[in-house]
């Protein structure tokens, strides 16, 4: 296994299998690829099926034994099934996708060897989705949450950005994941470095204190040293009592309810909050390949990306390299100023990436 300078093994590969989209999410940080907006078609830079195969049997030769899908949005190309069906057999394959497309392909990923899928869904109400997302497609992500449950996909994660338009919604979905077996929750602090807008951020630890004050029984994942908690659902009359809590979350003064009466289920709610952690980026065990075949140590980083090639050799360099000379993010890349804010680390400030940064617009 390759470990990079900071003592931090690398388990784990996300691989963005196209920038493209057929949603556009106000919030979307496209995994740093730049904007997914532009032609729905297969596009000539994306990664074959062969050479993606080829750099996950690389992966495992160093010991990976992750894969997540991602994109833009992974189901638009028409291979993941192949993709997922080749992959080594010793990687635990997972996938991050909008939803829309797993209705009439949920069976046939799982057969290919998916094991578990995280479906974004920000609102339990039709108009606000739409608004979130720019589309019209809520109906048909409901639908692909379905398909994922009913092919034995465990667990369905929903995947929620929080931020101040979803904040009022996080309640009745902790609620949503409580009531339905087989579902979980995943709240995702936003993350406005790369999409910028940082005044739609809402105070993270609001919701954890939130969820504390709810939760049977709190978890560690060794992973970002994330917090998972254990949730009871309510009665219907304390899931109203939680909606009103939730308009509180987004407001600057915070809101804390008292516990549940009316326990009936359980779930889990994992909150994933990467903003100016140090923690969660000193426990960071991924490296990224984007759709075009680079390799990236860091989400928010577009400055190191290295060539994978085409051939395995190649692949194995950048590989190592990749890893050589990966760092925290928080806490090293930036370092944190004297007033709280962060500011870049002039050990980095040379950097010796194979290509331009890719590009946002408004
Ligand atoms: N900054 C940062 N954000 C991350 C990282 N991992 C996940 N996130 C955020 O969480 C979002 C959802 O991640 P997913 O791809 O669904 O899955 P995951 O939570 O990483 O992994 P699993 O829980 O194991 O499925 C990402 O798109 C990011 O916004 C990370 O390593 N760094
Ligand atoms: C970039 S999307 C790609 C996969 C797929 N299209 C989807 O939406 O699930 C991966 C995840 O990133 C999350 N995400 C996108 N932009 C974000 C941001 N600015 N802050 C936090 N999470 C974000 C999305 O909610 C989604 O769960
Ligand atoms: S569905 Fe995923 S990739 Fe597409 S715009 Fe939304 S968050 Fe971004
Ligand atoms: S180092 Fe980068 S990719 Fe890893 S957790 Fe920190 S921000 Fe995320």
């Amino acid at each position: 296994m390759l470990e990079d300078d900071f003592g931090r093994e690398v388990t784990g590969v996300r691989v963005s299998l196209t920038d493209r989209c057929n949603f556009d999410c106000v919030y979307c940080h496209n995994e740093g690829l730049g904007d997914t907006r532009g032609p729905m078609e297969p596009q000539d830079d994306e990664l074959s099926t062969d050479t993606v195969v080829a750099f996950l049997e690389v992966a495992a030769e160093f010991g990976v034994d992750s894969v997540k899908f991602t994109g833009g949005e992974p189901m638009l190309r028409e291979d993941v099934e192949d993709i997922v069906r080749r992959a080594p057999d010793e990687m635990e394959v997972s996938m991050t996708t909008n939803g829309t497309f797993l209705p009439g392909r949920a069976d046939d990923l799982v057969d290919a060897g998916l094991e578990r899928v995280n479906v974004s869904q920000d609102a339990l109400d039709a108009d606000a989705f739409a608004e979130l997302t720019q589309s019209g497609a809520y109906d048909r992500v409901l639908e692909g949450v379905e398909a994922a449950l009913d092919a034995g996909l465990a667990p369905v994660k929903l995947n929620m950005v929080v931020f101040e338009p979803t904040a009022g919604y996080v309640p009745k979905m902790v609620d949503h994941v409580a009531e339905n077996p087989g579902l979980q929750l995943q709240l995702i602090e936003y993350m406005p470095e790369l999409a910028g807008h940082p005044e739609w951020a809402i105070d993270i630890q609001r919701v954890h204190d939130w969820l504390e004050d709810r939760a049977d029984r709190v978890e560690h994942r060794e992973m970002h040293d994330r917090k998972r908690y254990w949730i009871h659902s309510e009665s219907d009359a304390d899931a109203d009592e939680a909606a009103h809590t939730g308009t509180s979350l987004a407001a600057s003064d915070g809101g804390v309810r008292t516990p549940p009466v009316d326990a009936r289920n359980s779930g889990m709610v994992e909150i994933v909050d990467p903003v100016g952690n140090a923690d969660f980026c000193a426990n960071c065990h991924r490296v990224r390949l984007t759709h075009d075949g680079y390799l990236k140590g860091c989400l928010n980083r577009n400055d190191d990306l290295r060539d994978i090639g085409d051939d395995k050799s190649s692949m194995r360099a950048a590989f190592r390299e990749t890893v050589d000379t990966r760092v925290p993010y928080y806490g090293e890349y930036l370092v944190e100023t004297d007033d709280g804010g962060w500011e870049r680390n002039d050990a980095y400030v040379d950097t010796d990436g194979d290509r331009a940064p890719y590009e946002y617009s408004e």
